[in-house]
């Protein structure tokens, strides 16, 4: 029996981690939609799209795979600094392709495989060298509302509405929203947000610090590139990465091993010869 101060453990001995290549296959085979990562070299700027409109952009398996596979290729990708994520049609993501979900309530594993798949790719696109924002435009349903917050801004449209459905579908978060959505707005609204389900506005979103910006919707790729440039464009691109790497760090070790990889290099070496008045 674990003390009164820790978590009960769940009984998940029947969950098994799998291969996620095992996954993959089995979830590829499920279509509809697309993922589609363009990388522009002259700006450093990647673009990847969620392209399922006919159905409000819900995930099917074969983009929860495809997802997988643009996030890896982003990681090799060393002459970039920048990602926007962003959607087709009016709404940014409804979450799994439910027609898939149905599928596949037979086993509980298969909502776990499909579990490890997207942490896997939301932790990753967390963790790029490249700093990310994600233009959320409409509706940001269930799942939707978790892969927005994989990347370090978000930029809402006037009328977004997030809304965290999961209880109200009978399940949890399964994208990362358990943690990501408490490191953003905090245990309590994050655990409000759930248990109710209720609409986010863009207002509330920008109060709570869930939205960094606006952006027009007819034009909310410019003005996501425009808003992503007045932080990048200024720095060369070994430097962004730094300051990417050193805000994910988590220890004053990383911090200083991104300090030394930096010191005496030659970003480092013109400023110190501009004898700066900075402000
Ligand atoms: C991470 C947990 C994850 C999970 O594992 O399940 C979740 O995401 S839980 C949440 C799952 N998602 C939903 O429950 C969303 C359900 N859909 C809606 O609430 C609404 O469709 C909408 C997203 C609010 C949009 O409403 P509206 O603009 O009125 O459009 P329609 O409802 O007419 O939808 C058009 C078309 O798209 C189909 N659709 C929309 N969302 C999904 C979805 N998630 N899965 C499958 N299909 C979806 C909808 O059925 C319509 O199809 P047609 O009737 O064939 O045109």
């Amino acid at each position: 029996m674990s003390s009164s101060a820790e978590i009960e453990p769940l009984d998940a001995s029947y969950l098994t981690e799998p291969n996620l290549e095992d996954v993959k296959r089995q979830l590829g085979i499920y279509e509809g939609g697309r993922i589609k990562l363009t990388k522009d070299e002259d700006s450093g700027v990647a673009y990847l799209c969620i392209d399922h409109a006919e159905k409000k952009n819900c995930f099917s398996g074969k983009m929860m795979v495809d997802f997988n596979d643009a996030v890896a290729e982003l990681e090799k990708w060393e002459t970039g600094k920048g990602l926007i994520l962003y959607s087709s049609g009016d709404l940014f993501c409804s979450g799994s392709f439910l027609n898939v979900v149905k599928q596949l309530t037979d086993d509980p594993n298969h909502g776990y495989r499909a579990s490890c798949l997207m942490h896997d790719s939301v932790q990753r696109l967390r963790n790029l060298p490249l700093v990310s924002v994600a233009i959320v435009q409409g509706k940001s349903i269930g799942g939707g509302g978790e892969i927005m917050l994989s990347t370090d801004f978000r930029l809402f449209t006037q009328n977004t509405l997030v809304a965290y459905v999961q209880a109200k579908m009978g399940i949890t978060t399964a994208w990362g929203a358990g943690m990501f959505l408490k490191q953003k707005v905090g245990h309590s609204k994050a655990l409000d947000y759930i248990l109710t389900g209720r609409k986010i506005l863009t207002e509330e979103a920008l109060a709570v610090g869930l939205a960094d910006g606006i952006v027009n919707h007819e034009t909310r790729l410019d003005d996501a590139l425009t808003w992503l440039n007045a932080r990048i464009q200024h720095l060369p691109t070994s430097l962004v990465r730094a300051q990417k790497r050193n805000i994910l760090a988590t220890s004053f070790l990383e911090e200083r091993q991104v300090l030394g990889s930096l010191w005496g290099r030659p970003s480092h070496l013109n400023a110190l010869n501009q004898n700066y008045k900075h402000y």
